[in-house]
């Protein structure tokens, strides 16, 4: 599948796209055209369908935990995790010509343009094309209506899934957010408990912690303090909400409320997406 020249194809020729976004001197349109012909030219599915895989997206507020269950779904089902978020940090810890400008945006919370998520996204899936790789779990993408447009003009998405969880564990659960400078591992510090109230149960989520080797190397996200996660979570109401809405209507969101931490909500997501007795599924929750 031809994800990628389809993306910059459709993009380029959409006047009300290029509209709505910001910077667009700043992309390098080139390289993008000379990408779309590479990845034309890869293998794709075949008429028959072979070579089709999964093709979903996860929705959901920051914090709500969509690198972890997409992460474990990617190992379950042998198909690339591909998160934004992580293609926006890569672009900025390589200080690159875009990565002053880039910082500052994801520092205030505000999301980057869509033209430019789209070439980041782009290159990544012409390394997926160039591996061979076949399907995808999008993490962060699409966040806006207009990105929904576009992805649902050049593919299939399958399905949906989106997590919810109450806004003030998602807070917690940003500021509690930690990673290790050395392996990249992700970890929380984070106890969430809330009293079950009016019917609903109590919700416990325990601190996810590091390993002695990577105590000493944690760092926090510059964007998860408490005054920016507050306006990640203003933006995702007002910009990525509406994308909910987009796939509810063409009948393919699949709500996940999370009923507590990892083991348990991992369970009970296997359940809803009827992988429980899929065969791969201990090793990938391992
Ligand atoms: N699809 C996207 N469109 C616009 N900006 C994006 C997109 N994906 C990621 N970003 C930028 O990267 C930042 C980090 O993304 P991510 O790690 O997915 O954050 P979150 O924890 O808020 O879900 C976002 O706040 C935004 O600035």
């Amino acid at each position: 599948m031809a994800v990628l020249s389809r993306l910059i194809l459709r993009y380029r020729t959409a006047p009300s796209i290029r509209s709505f976004c910001t910077k667009s001197s700043e992309i390098d349109l080139t390289r993008a055209a000379s990408a779309a012909a590479l990845s034309s030219a890869l293998p794709v599915e075949d008429s028959k369908g072979k070579g089709r895989n999964v093709q979903w997206v996860f929705l959901g507020c920051p914090g709500v935990g969509k690198g972890t269950y997409a992460a474990r779904l990617s190992n379950l089902l042998g198909v690339p995790h591909i998160a934004t978020g992580d293609l926006v940090r890569q672009e900025l810890s390589s200080h690159g010509p875009l990565s002053s400008k880039l910082a500052e945006i994801v520092n205030q919370g505000k999301l980057i343009s869509d033209e430019i998520i789209i070439n980041l996204l782009s290159k990544r899936l012409e390394e997926s094309q160039a591996k061979g790789e076949m399907g995808f779990i999008l993490d962060g993408f699409p966040r806006t209506v207009r990105q929904a447009e576009i992805l649902e003009g050049v593919t299939d998405i399958d399905l949906v899934i989106n997590l919810k969880l109450r806004e003030d564990a998602l807070i917690a659960k940003c500021l509690g957010r930690r990673i290790c400078s050395e392996c990249g591992g992700n970890y929380n510090v984070a106890c969430i408990d809330i009293k079950g109230e009016d019917g609903s149960p109590r919700m416990y989520m325990p601190p996810l912690l590091p390993p002695p080797n990577c105590e000493s190397k944690l760092i926090t996200r510059s964007d998860d303090t408490e005054e920016v996660v507050k306006e990640r979570l203003r933006v995702y109401n007002e910009m990525t909400r509406p994308v909910e809405e987009f796939y509810r209507t063409r009948g393919k969101l699949l709500e996940f409320d999370l009923p507590g931490g990892i083991p348990e909500s991992w369970t009970k997501l296997l359940q809803a997406l009827n992988l429980d007795d899929h065969e791969d599924k201990k090793s990938a929750a391992a």
